[in-house]
């Protein structure tokens, strides 16, 4: 199994490898709490003594804001622990393999390991050509606000509305996919700085919490389409609040997110519209 990649590892030589995670993932993961362990530990694992063998250290390696799990306090910032109290079988996964890299990065001074924790990624390229295109029933709020708005499916569930928020709507902080992107090669750059050994994790957001009430209006101006809801019980794994403290990736890697919630809700309308059936749209 392992001899193809191997292969390839050698061939490129210096190619720093990123992991992403097997899908978007949320009510899914508590279906198969086992697949998705397998999924993201061993692919992540393997991947880490492939790399070994062939002798590439480099890694950028996407990880999950779910590792703070119910943060203790906010804006959570990269000090903030991990692996405590976490709310889903996901988030154990991501917490696993970010111990795994740094028991690597101390055992052997070669390893450039960053891990960036993704806070909540939204929306699309803004040609409209690139997007999500969710298999199933879409588990994370946007898509399905998306869905809603071009009619494929009624009105969207809201997973509570009694928590310690502002509205009482789950709070969370929304970042552009193209910010992301953007983060990743910054992370990159820094793999390759001179300076730079061992492990370090940087959080990717904005920085700035929205409701889920706050982005259903965002979508709804943006799009020119209602976005019917019921208010329906918390979803199980669910936290109240999370938001990124940013400033070490703006230190460090020189990132920060441009792009604000209008913008994220009208690439992913854009998106949405031309391709109201996902990739099969483009056939
Ligand atoms: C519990 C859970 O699975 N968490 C996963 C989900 O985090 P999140 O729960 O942070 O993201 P999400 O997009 O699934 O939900 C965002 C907010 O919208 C609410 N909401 C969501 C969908 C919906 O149909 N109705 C609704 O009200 C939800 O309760 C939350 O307050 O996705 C992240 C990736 O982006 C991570 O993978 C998290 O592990």
């Amino acid at each position: 199994m392992l001899s193809p990649s191997l292969e390839c590892l050698r061939s490129t030589g210096w190619t720093p490898w990123f992991t992403s995670p097997h899908s978007r993932p949320s009510g899914s993961l508590w279906r198969s709490p086992s697949s998705t362990t397998r999924a993201t530990c061993r692919g992540t694992l393997t991947l880490l003594q492939v790399m070994r063998e062939a002798g590439v250290h480099r890694l950028v390696y996407s990880s999950s804001a779910t590792v703070y799990g119910a943060p203790q306090y906010l804006p959570a910032d990269e000090q903030h622990p991990t692996g405590a109290g976490l709310t889903n079988p996901y988030g154990k996964t991501k917490y696993f393999c970010e111990q795994v890299m740094q028991d690597l990065a101390a055992s052997d001074k070669e390893w450039r390991l960053v891990s960036l924790r993704y806070f909540n990624p939204v929306g699309a390229h803004p040609s409209g050509r690139i997007g999500e295109d969710p298999l199933g029933p879409p588990n994370n709020l946007m898509p399905f606000v998306a869905q809603v708005a071009v009619g494929k499916r009624e009105e969207l569930s809201v997973f509570g509305d009694d928590y310690n928020t502002p509205d009482g709507t789950g709070v969370r902080d929304y970042v552009h996919v193209v910010d992301l992107a953007e983060g990743h090669v910054m992370a990159l750059d820094k793999a390759f700085s001179k300076s730079f050994r061992g492990y370090a994790s940087y959080n990717l957001g904005t920085g700035r919490g929205v409701s889920v009430l706050e982005m259903i209006e965002a979508f709804c101006r943006a799009s020119g389409k209602p976005v019917p809801y019921r208010v329906v019980g918390r979803r199980a794994g669910d936290v109240a609040s999370v938001v990124a403290s940013c400033s070490l990736a703006e230190e460090q890697l020189g990132w920060r997110a441009r792009r604000d919630l209008q913008e994220m809700c009208e690439d992913a309308w854009r998106w949405q519209k031309l391709h109201p059936n996902g990739f099969r749209s483009c056939q």
